[in-house]
């Protein structure tokens, strides 16, 4: 008898906790006029889009050269959807749905339905009305549309310009960092364990920094990292609003002490490429060569997104370039990271669902197999600030809200969100801080000055 009414009082406790684990606070939209989200669809995403009209058009000599007569028409075709994509933006007129057929159609106008479903008093799901979330990633969507529409252009990467740019400015960066993994590397096997510690943490900043990088934050505006990445550490440290890195430090060990050599598997989900891709790399890097892993897997996007995130090609471009670079080291890592990939310690994975609209506390339903794939690590690390929007929904949490509540049972493994705050979402703070802050520098949440190291362990593993 007891043992049933303890059975039941579990039962109702977790319906409890479920409970609590779904319901979620409104999310983060265009309709609150005067919010982040307001001002990103009114003015960033229209000046983005009109950058991207541009690069076409400024394009359409090359795409003579490679497709002739064919290739000047489908760029007539192309900018002609942008500029009506525009004006839809900007007039709020409903969201539409995808007519290509690519393979991720289907899931984007499902999407619709739901999304429709959901509009308070009727009307349509709209650019303005809608989540800023859903409506943001529609974009980039649409954009892609545009070329996918128009053969033979279809693989033309609208940002690759921008990001090749960004890359090359940070070149000076480039060379500090690899040059300090190379001395890191020569020395390592004599470090001890809070020595290695250290080293860790340096390169944890300076791939969370590294995020500070993007160009969708300064509508494509040059953005890149000039200076030596490790000379700012100290001075960047009061910035950081939350530090979980000794518990993402532990976690590491933890499979390190337990099995000799590390037999684990680190996962990172990528967000931009140029110098915060070339960051993410030194840090695997550390992980691969220090025995804190065993295996990397990079997570990067399907089709070009966000301005400046990385695809395979900007993945595999960056490391061509730096094998081929006349610095010595910046050569050396390059060298060394294709190695890591012909013999399978590195590779990318390019999952749909990273370029869906959809929360992460969804992906156990909405993409199983990549759900199921990420249980295999025994540590991911989110990149930048999409991801973490993905990661809390996007939305209206207050500030001392814990990460695991915001994160609504997403915890395939452990994990740790490294990113810039550049969007007005923001959870795991103490009482208080949230509200000082925001007394203090009205635009803390969206400047990018500030950054959290976000760790979150899975329930069953606590
Ligand atoms: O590259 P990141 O860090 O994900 O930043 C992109 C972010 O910048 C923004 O464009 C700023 O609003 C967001 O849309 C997006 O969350
Ligand atoms: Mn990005």
């Amino acid at each position: 008898m007891a043992s049933l009414i303890w059975y039941f009082y579990f039962r109702v406790a977790n319906m409890a906790s479920n409970a609590v684990l779904s319901e979620a606070p409104r999310a983060l939209s265009a309709k609150y006029v005067g919010s982040f989200a307001y001002l990103t669809v009114k003015d960033r995403l229209p000046t983005i889009l009109t950058k991207v009209i541009d690069t076409i058009h400024r394009n359409r000599n090359q795409f003579f050269e490679e497709y002739g007569e064919e290739g000047v028409q489908a760029e007539k075709r192309a900018i002609s959807f942008l500029s009506k994509l525009r004006n839809e933006l900007q007039t709020d007129k409903p969201i539409v749905a995808l007519a290509d057929n690519a393979p991720d159609a289907d899931s984007w106008n499902q999407y619709l339905q739901k999304q429709q479903a959901l509009m308070d008093q009727g009307g349509p799901a709209s650019w303005f009305r809608s989540p800023w979330l859903y409506v943001e990633c529609y974009l980039y969507r649409r954009m892609w549309e545009a070329l996918l529409l128009n053969p033979p252009i279809s693989g033309f990467d609208i940002f690759k310009e921008a990001k090749t740019q960004a890359y090359f400015e940070s070149q000076q960066a480039v060379m500090a960092i690899c040059t300090h993994l190379h001395d890191l590397v020569e020395g390592i096997g004599k470090l001890v364990e809070p020595q290695l510690c250290e080293e860790f943490l340096k390169l944890l900043q300076v791939s969370l920094w590294g995020n500070r990088c993007d160009l969708s934050i300064s509508a494509g505006k040059e953005n890149s990292q000039k200076s030596s990445p490790i000379d700012s550490l100290e001075d960047l440290k009061p910035f950081i609003l939350v530090d979980d890195s000794n518990m993402v430090w532990s976690v590491l060990m933890k499979s390190k002490v337990l099995g000799g050599e590390s037999q684990g598997r680190v996962d990172f989900i990528l967000d931009n490429a140029g110098f915060e891709l070339v960051t993410d790399l030194v840090l695997a890097d550390f992980l691969v060569s220090s025995g804190l892993a065993r295996e990397i897997h990079f997570h990067g996007k399907s089709m070009p997104w966000f301005v400046s995130d990385t695809t395979r090609e900007d993945f595999e471009w960056t490391i061509k370039q730096m094998s081929g670079a006349n610095h010595g080291w910046t050569c050396w890592s390059g060298t060394r990271w294709q190695q890591y990939l012909s013999a399978g310690v590195w590779s990318y994975h390019d999952h749909p669902f990273w370029t869906l609209p959809h929360e992460f506390c969804h992906m156990a339903t909405e993409a199983p197999d990549l759900h199921a794939l990420l249980q295999g690590a025994k540590l991911i690390f989110f990149k930048g600030d999409l991801n973490y929007r993905k990661l809390t929904g996007d939305r209206a949490w207050d500030y001392s809200v814990t990460f695991r509540r915001a994160l609504r049972g997403f915890d395939p493994a452990p994990l740790c969100s490294l990113r810039t705050l550049k969007a007005d979402v923001q959870v795991g703070l103490q009482p208080g801080q949230g509200e000082e802050l925001t007394a203090r520098e009205a635009d803390w949440m969206t400047s990018g000055k500030y950054a959290v190291v976000q760790f979150l362990c899975p329930h069953k593993e606590q």
